[in-house]
Parts: C-alpha cells; sequence; structure tokens
C-alpha cells in the first residue's frame, strides 16, 4: 500500500502535545493559539533550500536541528521567547529512512527550546525546509533593529567566521584538527540561536540583528534603519581557533561576509555599559555607532576596504 501525505503527517509530525497556549494543535485547518494580553507575538519564516542552504545530502536529523537553530534565530534576536513553530515540507520522495531521521532531529531541538510544533504544510517538489517560528515578548520590549544612536558601542555575542569556516568544511575544501572539525560541524548544523542573550539585552540594547548574511551587511542593516554609521574595528573581532588558523585575509572575509554566524549583533548607549558587563555574559566590543550612513571597518587605525558585505541571493 502506497502512503500519502497524510500518512506522512500522522506518523512523523502529528505528536500529541500538550503544549503552554495551545488550544488547537495540528489537524484542523488552522492551529488556535493563546497569548497572554501582556505580550506582543513575534514570527518570522525562513526557508532553507537543499544546495543552498545545507549539503542535499546531509544527515535528515541534523538538517532538522539547523532549519529550526537559524529559524528560532531571528526570535532571539528580537529578545523573544520561542513558543510554537509550523514546518513546510516540500520533499522529492515518501522516503521513511530520512523521514524518520528528520523528524527525531526537529523534536530534539523543539524539546530543547520549549516550543511546539502546531501545524505546518507538505507538498511535492525539489527538497526545501520552511520553519516559521512564532515567540512571545512583553508588550514594547522587543529589540529592533532600529535604535541605535551615535555614541553606542557596536558588540557581538560570540565568535564570527565560524560559519564560512564550517563551510568549508562540510564541503571537504578545509583541513583542521578533529576537535575544530567536530566544533565546526556543530556551529554548522547546531548553531544555538542566542535567547540568554536576547533575553539579557532588553532594556540595555538599543539595536540588535542576527548575524545570518554576514557581519557588515547585518549591521549595515541596523545602520540604515536608525540613520547612523558603524565603524568596525577589526582587530577586536573575536575567532575561534578553528577560524583563526586561516590566513588574515580569508580571516576577515569569512567574519564580516561569510554568513551563516547566528550571533547577536547589538549597540549599547554608554549609560548602559555597566548593566551589560554586570550580565553573566560576556559581549565583545567591537565598534562605536558613528553620525553617517553604512559600516566602515578600520585595522589599526587604518581603513580596510571591504569588497563583499554578505550573502545575496541574487548578488
Ligand atoms: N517575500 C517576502 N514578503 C514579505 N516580506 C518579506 C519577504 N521576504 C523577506 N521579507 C521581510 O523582509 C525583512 C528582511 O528579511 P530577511 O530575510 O532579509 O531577514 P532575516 O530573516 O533577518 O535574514 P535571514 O533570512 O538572512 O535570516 C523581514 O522583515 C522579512 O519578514
Ligand atoms: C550548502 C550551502 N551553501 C552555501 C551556504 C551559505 N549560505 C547560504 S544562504 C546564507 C545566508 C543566510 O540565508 P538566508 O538569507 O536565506 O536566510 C549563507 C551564508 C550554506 N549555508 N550551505
Ligand atoms: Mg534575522
Amino acid at each position: 500500500m502506497s502512503l500519502g501525505e497524510f500518512d506522512l503527517i500522522r506518523d512523523y509530525f502529528a505528536r500529541a502535545q500538550d503544549a503552554p497556549g495551545v488550544a488547537l494543535g495540528i489537524g484542523d485547518d488552522c492551529a488556535l493559539l493563546e497569548i497572554p494580553p501582556s505580550e506582543q507575538l513575534a514570527v518570522s519564516v525562513d526557508t532553507l533550500v537543499a544546495d543552498v542552504h545545507f549539503p542535499a545530502d546531509a544527515e535528515p536529523y541534523l538538517v532538522a536541528e539547523r532549519a529550526l537553530c537559524v529559524s528560532l534565530s531571528d526570535l532571539a534576536a528580537m529578545g523573544a521567547q520561542p513558543r510554537w513553530i509550523t514546518l513546510c515540507l516540500t520533499l522529492p520522495a515518501f522516503d521513511e529512512a530520512w523521514l524518520a531521521g528528520f523528524s527525531a532531529g526537529l523534536f530534539s531541538r523543539t524539546k530543547a527550546y520549549g516550543c511546539s510544533l502546531v501545524g505546518g504544510d507538505t507538498t511535492r517538489g525539489p527538497l526545501a525546509i520552511s520553519v516559521q517560528v512564532m515567540g512571545t515578548v512583553p508588550v514594547g520590549q522587543a529589540l529592533r533593529r532600529k535604535g541605535a544612536q551615535v555614541g553606542d558601542g557596536i558588540y557581538v555575542s560570540g565568535p564570527l567566521g565560524d560559519g564560512a569556516a564550517a563551510l568549508a568544511l562540510v564541503r571537504g575544501e578545509l583541513e583542521t584538527t578533529p576537535s575544530e572539525s567536530a566544533y565546526l560541524r556543530e556551529r554548522y548544523f547546531q548553531p544555538e540561536p542566542c535567547f540568554g542573550w536576547g533575553h539579557a539585552l532588553r532594556g540595555i540594547a538599543n539595536a540588535a540583528i542576527d548575524v545570518s548574511d554576514g557581519l557588515v551587511q547585518d549591521l549595515g542593516h541596523i545602520c540604515s534603519s536608525s540613520g547612523v554609521a558603524g565603524l568596525v574595528y577589526l582587530e577586536r573581532l573575536p575567532f575561534s581557533a578553528a577560524v583563526n588558523r586561516l590566513d588574515t585575509t580569508a580571516r576577515y572575509q569569512a567574519a564580516l561576509a561569510g554568513g551563516d554566524d547566528y550571533q547577536l549583533c547589538f549597540t549599547v548607549p554608554a549609560a548602559r555599559q555597566s548593566a551589560l558587563e554586570e550580565l553573566e555574559l560576556t559581549a565583545f566590543r567591537i565598534g562605536d555607532v558613528v553620525a553617517g550612513s553604512g559600516v566602515r571597518c578600520q585595522l589599526n587605525g587604518a581603513d580596510y576596504p571591504i569588497s563583499k558585505t554578505g550573502y545575496q541571493h541574487f548578488g
């Protein structure tokens, strides 16, 4: 007997979940969700296309983890708490082994981040995965791209360039030690959304974004939304041991324009710097918000021209 899309949904995704805030989950025309009156709903969707966002032959468990992590990263960047997700799957075939792995990877991460799958859509075609994420944030407290002010410090939550180095490794173009390989593979397939940071920065940061496309492009979004310019001091950028192994040009290229890092980049005014320092998290101050527009980089005081600012699908 051949199995259809309804069997697929029942067998791999329609788990009984007694999840908070879900009045009605998978199985009807819509899910019904309950949002406390003091909270706003934060919603975002990201699509991952085979061989554009992940290698088509990657293990399905890891593909699911990556899809969830990169989508949740946008909620973290807004300071929202993850609550619910929907999943749109386009699959070339009904491959039970692939689905079993994907479903296990997906539910391992929904459990880790405390969110539940409440619906989705399943179609046949070239492999692509869209995860819509929904979170809640106290009214008026979301971190936005707009709000950076001249005089703010520019910070990142952790090392940059891992995404680009990890992609080179996954493609077999980079040789590293076994422990650095393990680190980079984890950064590629399970890029931790910075929920601790997003939450802690509410009331401290003037503006925030997650670094998905590349630092210069993503910081550029903060700058254009806020009507300011960014000055980045390259000698202050934090790198992992694996990225430090790259030559200088490749290292800065990876950090500035590689993308796939999913760190937060944010700005903090001088008056709230001590509150930032009191957090149990270590931020790296990499630059200053200045008057003007765009993002400029300097290396030890000298201008450092940027040839590429980040990933663009049609660039
Ligand atoms: N096709 C679309 N229709 C409507 N809005 C869109 C569309 N594509 C993107 N957007 C919106 O444009 C804004 C920027 O989207 P973008 O995808 O660049 O941000 P992002 O999700 O932070 O980046 P990334 O996809 O690299 O993680 C978001 O508010 C997004 O919702
Ligand atoms: C197999 C493979 N090839 C290339 C890349 C690099 N890449 C693809 S999309 C993107 C930006 C974020 O995407 P979006 O803007 O669509 O959210 C980056 C850095 C990858 N991750 N996997
Ligand atoms: Mg984003």
